[in-house]
C-alpha cells in the first residue's frame, strides 16, 4: 500500500500524510526534509545553491540531520526549492526515496513529486492544496509558533516564489498527477481534512 501526497508549500500535506499514516499503520516520510537538509548543507559550507556540482556533492548526509530544527527555518525552505530544480541532485535522492515508497508492507511520503515520479504506482494519490493567503497565514503562524521572526508579507512573498520556481522547473516540476483527487484544505480544520483525506484514501483503495 503506498500513499502519495503532493502540494504546495504549508498546504497541509504533511499533516495529513502523518495522520494517515497513523491511520493506516504506516511509516511516512517527509520528502521535503530530504532537499532541506541538502540546502541546509550548502548553507553552511557557504556554497552557491545554484551551482549543481557543488550541490550533488551534499547529497550524500546523515540521516540524523533531518531531525534538526534549523531545517525548518523560510531561508532553507527557499534554498530548497533553489537546489532541488538540479536535475543531478533530483536523481541522486531518487533511490532513497523509491526504497523507501517499495519496503514491505507500504508507506506514506508526502512532497511534489510523489505520485508523478517517485511512486507513479502508489495505491493511493491526493493532491492537496490551499490559497497562497491561508498557506502563508498558517507557515507565519508555525514559524513564530518555533521562535522565527518574520513578516506575513515576507513568508507570503516567499511561498509564491517557491510555488512559481517548483511550478516552472522541467525536472519533476509540482503538478497534479492526472489520476489524484485533490483536498483544498483553505477552509477545513485540520480535523476535517484528516477527515475527507482518510475518505477520498478509503474510496480508492476500493478501486484498487
Ligand atoms: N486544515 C488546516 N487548518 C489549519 N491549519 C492547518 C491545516 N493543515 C495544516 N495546518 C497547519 O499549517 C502549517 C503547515 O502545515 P503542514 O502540514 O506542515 O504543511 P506542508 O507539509 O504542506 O508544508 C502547520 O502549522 C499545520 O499545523
Ligand atoms: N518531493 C519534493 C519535496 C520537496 N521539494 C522541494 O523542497 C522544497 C521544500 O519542501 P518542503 O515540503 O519541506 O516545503 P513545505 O511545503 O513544508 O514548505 C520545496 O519548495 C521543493 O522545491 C521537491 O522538489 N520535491
Amino acid at each position: 500500500m503506498i500513499i502519495a501526497v503532493d502540494g504546495p508549500a504549508a498546504s497541509g500535506k504533511g499533516t495529513i500524510a502523518r495522520a494517515l499514516a497513523k491511520h493506516f499503520g504506516l511509516p511516512h516520510l517527509d520528502t521535503g526534509l530530504l532537499y532541506r537538509a541538502v540546502a541546509a548543507r550548502v548553507l553552511a559550507e557557504g556554497l552557491d545553491p545554484a551551482r549543481e556540482a557543488d550541490v550533488v556533492a551534499m547529497c550524500d548526509f546523515d540521516e540524523g540531520l533531518l531531525a534538526s530544527p534549523d531545517l525548518r527555518t523560510d531561508h532553507v525552505g527557499k534554498t530548497a526549492s533553489i537546489v532541488s530544480a538540479h536535475p543531478l541532485v533530483r536523481a541522486a535522492l531518487l533511490q532513497r526515496q523509491r526504497r523507501f515508497a517499495q519496503q514491505e508492507g507500504g508507506a506514506v511520503l508526502d512532497g511534489r513529486d510523489i505520485g508523478t515520479v517517485i511512486a507513479p504506482d502508489a495505491d493511493v494519490k491526493l493532491f492537496v492544496k490551499a490559497t497562497p493567503a491561508i498557506r502563508a497565514r498558517r507557515r507565519h503562524e508555525e514559524l513564530r509558533r518555533h521562535g522565527i521572526e518574520v513578516s506575513y508579507d515576507r513568508v507570503l512573498a516567499d511561498i509564491r516564489a517557491r510555488d512559481d520556481r517548483d511550478s516552472r522547473r522541467s525536472e519533476a516540476p509540482l503538478r497534479q498527477a492526472a489520476d489524484a483527487a485533490v483536498l483544498d484544505t483553505s477552509f477545513l480544520s485540520i480535523e476535517a481534512a484528516v477527515q475527507r483525506a482518510v475518505a477520498l484514501a478509503e474510496a480508492q483503495m476500493a478501486r484498487h
